[in-house]
């Protein structure tokens, strides 16, 4: 028996990952900046590129790459990841005849203007000095759906946060949860509730211009976008800021409840938000037992001095759907 009566290529997508984009804009003395990860992948009639080992179906990732960094210089939605995703997407997938989908990720890292005091004025924002303020990076994902036509391509948008480290010292507790013979946590109604937030929100797909004029397409896509309500990055700030201040002002009972919260209020406030899907680790911080010398460190009125335990950890996921009228 050959080889090829026993499976069949069911799958298949390729391009370049960890493409490393820096970007400035200049608008005189006042710059813009923006780090980006960028993976851009495509599917298509690339088949005999795996089952022939013919090439001639081929863009090759390196030609990817050249693309990035092309449309990183000429774009005018460089500096909002989704929409740079999406036209990076809708050029790859307008580009090649024979490519159909193109998935255009992008992971912006966090270059905030350094605040800065002169004189006796309160500190204002730098013109063009940054620093890293913080290791969460906010992620666009970007599906370019050519398949119903070049002339109908369909964006499938879905945002979100990695890496956000937060903690509360207080303002959580967890009872009330089965109790067995495999129990040993015991309840407590103040405890430290530490993770690292992951969220993505999936927005209703919607159709975008194949660009025509490279460096005009900013005024189509806008517009196309304008039409659904789309706006990414409002979207992005208003998520941000209901995942903190919900974290921060819930009486917690359990990481699952305040999940559902903030997940609920992101659907209720951004009507083009279709579903929240948050993976939140429950990083314990454990009392350290000083009964051995007399003290009490364990109750938790007492509890002052915590182990940082890294591993294992509670994983608690969940995805709010809105309901559909
Ligand atoms: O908020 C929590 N949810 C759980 O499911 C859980 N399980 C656990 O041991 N501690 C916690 N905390």
């Amino acid at each position: 028996m050959s080889a090829s009566t026993e499976s069949y290529l069911s799958h298949a997508r390729y391009g370049k990952d960890k493409v490393r984009v820096f970007r400035v804009v200049r608008e005189g003395k006042w710059h813009h900046v923006v780090e980006y990860n960028v993976t851009a992948l495509l599917e298509g009639e690339i088949d005999v590129s795996y089952t022939k080992a013919d090439n001639s179906v081929v863009v090759a990732t390196d030609s990817i790459k050249n693309i990035t960094y092309y449309l990183a210089k000429i774009s005018p939605h460089i500096l909002h990841p989704e929409r740079f995703a999406i036209h990076l997407g809708t050029h790859l997938v307008s580009k090649y005849a024979h490519i159909h989908k193109a998935f255009v990720t992008i992971e912006k890292l966090r270059w905030a203007r350094i605040p800065v005091a002169e004189g006796v004025e309160a500190a204002k924002p730098h013109p063009h000095a940054f620093y890293r303020d913080g290791d969460d990076k906010r992620i666009a994902k970007v599906e370019i759906d050519g398949t119903g036509g070049k002339d109908k391509l369909v964006a499938k948008v879905t945002s979100g946060i990695t890496d956000l480290l937060v903690l509360k010292s207080t303002g959580s507790a967890f009872e009330n949860f089965v109790r067995d013979e495999y129990t040993t946590l015991v309840e407590v109604n103040d405890r430290i509730f530490s993770t690292s937030i992951d969220l993505s929100y999936v927005f209703a797909p919607f159709a975008v211009p194949a660009p025509q004029d490279e460096k005009k397409l900013g005024l189509g896509l806008g517009d196309a976008a304008q039409g659904t309500g789309w706006d990414g990055e409002a979207v992005a700030e208003a998520a941000r800021k209901i995942t903190l201040e919900t974290f921060a002002t819930d009486e917690s009972a359990s990481v699952q409840a305040t999940l559902y919260k903030m997940a609920q209020l992101i659907i209720a406030e951004n009507a083009s938000v279709q579903s929240v899907t948050y993976a939140l680790p429950n990083k314990h911080y454990v009392p350290v037992d000083m009964k051995y010398i007399g003290v009490d460190n364990m109750t938790p009125a007492a509890a002052e001095v915590f182990v940082p335990i890294a591993a294992p950890s509670g994983l608690i996921s969940a995805t709010i759907s809105r309901k559909q009228r």
